[in-house]
């Protein structure tokens, strides 16, 4: 036994041999990155690394694999974001290591936070008996001014390529579609021309049908009517070959409820919201980029459409043909989006891409729009939108101080004539009152004061009565 004992070696050896072996492995990976570093180019290095990582799918005979990228041809790939939506609700039946959480709902901090798979993560999806892998990846841009690219990597067994494309894939398509449509928040997005993308956030604006004051119940029921008609007419826009869209223009004065229209038709229909800088854009190529990459069931929102060089018209200068000549040198040499561009995407072949599209533009003043952009078929519904009624005061304070006093409102009726108070006005005034205030008080006070000032800038009569009326201004019926 003695024998036996001094015949193995003392655990104090074992681990000083063991020490060793660490060491002597680390001494030499450290002079082999080293080796690796100093000699070979970084570019080379680039170079290497990605041909190994690609051919380390062909080394394996056994696996099949697709890509999705984010991008297809020109546009954002929809496979990329069904696999996206997809992905994050598979964790609980799925093998996962992480997931990312967050939010964008900038109103509400304790909102569920949404889930999303980072990247490098493995995702062990079980389907019918078969293992499928998924891996997010990201391609890093080559030059500064592009963006990373992300890309899904599926891999599965060769022997269940077949199924995996016949089977799998619709299965994810058809889950992802119910996942977003699901879905209850919408989202405005904003061009970040430097990267190329669509950004988002989550829409929670409260301005909704019922809070917007309009000059009667009436135009308000229209314009819902039109709405509701447009979205359940997929089969007739099909059938007559026409594009699923329509084109809305909101013009009025600045405070009338130009936006708080758009956000209302936006929670109204829960379409989100693509908010167009036309001003940023550089090109028409750049203007079919941006659009081509929106998404159906949306809202393209151009405001102050008046204000953009091509979408606002001089009348003095068109009618002076040397002036002409200058205009259209302009256009030329100028860098920016053309008329026939913009117009292109509205009721041209551009627009025939996506359905369910509605396009709205606002501006203040609608006589220096160019009158191409209100030709029949381009602006279906035109409202106009103007100062407070008596009528528009009664909705808005049935909303902010739930009051109706009916007399109250042809005496209002009186006092309002030739007055421009915007519904932008009034709600500022509403919510400065007391909770407990009698608000008949306040208004007319209010109200009072306006006259005066009107008195003491002498008054422009003819012009506030016209700006007052809002209504639809023309509506096309559906063809
Ligand atoms: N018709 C309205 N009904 C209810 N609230 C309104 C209405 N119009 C304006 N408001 C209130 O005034 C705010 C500002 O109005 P809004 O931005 O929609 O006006 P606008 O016509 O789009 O102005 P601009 O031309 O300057 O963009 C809204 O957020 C809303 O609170």
């Amino acid at each position: 036994m003695t024998f036996l004992f001094e015949w193995l070696p003392s655990a104090a050896s074992i681990l000083s041999a063991v020490f060793y072996l660490y060491a002597s492995i680390c001494a030499t990976k450290m002079i082999i990155r080293m080796f690796i570093y100093e000699l070979i180019p970084r570019p080379l290095m680039d170079y290497l690394v990605s041909r190994l990582s690609d051919s380390k799918l062909l080394l394996n005979f056994c696996s099949f694999a697709l890509v999705i990228e984010q991008r297809w041809e020109a546009v954002n790939n929809v496979t990329y974001r069904a696999v996206e939506a997809y992905l994050p609700t598979i964790i609980g039946s799925a093998s996962i290591d992480g997931l990312l959480i967050g939010s964008n709902n900038a109103r509400d901090s304790t909102s569920v936070p949404e889930t999303a798979i980072p990247v490098g993560t493995k995702i062990i999806d079980k389907f019918q008996g078969m293992c499928i892998e998924w891996t997010l990846h990201l391609k890093e841009a080559r030059r500064y001014y592009f963006s990373d690219r992300k890309y899904f990597l599926l891999t599965c067994s060769k022997k269940n390529r077949e199924r995996v494309l016949r089977d799998y894939l619709p299965h994810v398509l058809r889950m992802a579609k119910l996942i977003l449509e699901q879905r209850k928040d919408i989202y405005i997005h904003s061009y970040n021309h430097r990267y190329g993308i669509w950004e988002s956030s989550v829409f929670d604006h409260p301005s909704t049908f019922e809070n917007l004051a309009m000059a009667s119940e009436k135009l308000k029921r229209a314009v819902l009517d039109d709405l509701d008609k447009f979205v359940n007419r997929q089969g007739y826009f099909q059938r007559v070959g026409r594009a699923w869209k329509r084109g809305y223009l909101l013009y009025g004065p600045p405070g009338t409820g130009k936006t708080a229209l758009v956000a209302a038709i936006a929670n109204y229909l829960r379409y989100s919201i693509y908010d167009l800088q036309l001003q940023s854009v550089q090109s028409d190529t750049e203007l079919r980029n941006i659009l081509i990459s929106t998404t159906n069931r949306s809202i393209l929102l151009v405001e102050d459409i008046d204000c953009t060089k091509m979408g606002s018209y001089n009348r003095h200068r068109l009618s002076d043909p040397l002036e002409t000549q200058g205009e259209q040198a302009e256009m030329i040499t100028n860098r920016g989006v053309t008329l026939s561009g913009l117009l292109n995407f509205i009721d041209g072949l551009w627009s025939i891409c996506g359905e369910e599209r509605i396009i709205i533009f606002t501006t203040n003043d609608k006589e220096k729009m160019d009158p191409a952009l209100l030709r029949p078929g381009r602006m279906d519904v035109q409202i106009r939108m103007g100062y407070c009624t008596a009528e528009g005061i009664r909705m808005l304070l049935e909303t902010y101080k739930g009051e109706t006093l009916r007399m109250f409102y042809v005496y209002l009726e009186m006092l309002m004539q030739h007055l421009e108070i915007t519904p932008a006005e009034m709600t500022e005034e509403l919510l400065k009152m007391d909770y407990l205030d009698f608000p008949y008080n306040s208004i007319v006070r209010f109200i009072k004061k306006k006259r005066k000032e009107l008195k003491e800038r002498g008054g422009r009569r003819g012009e506030a009565d016209r700006n007052r009326v809002t209504g639809l201004a023309s509506l096309a019926d559906f063809p």
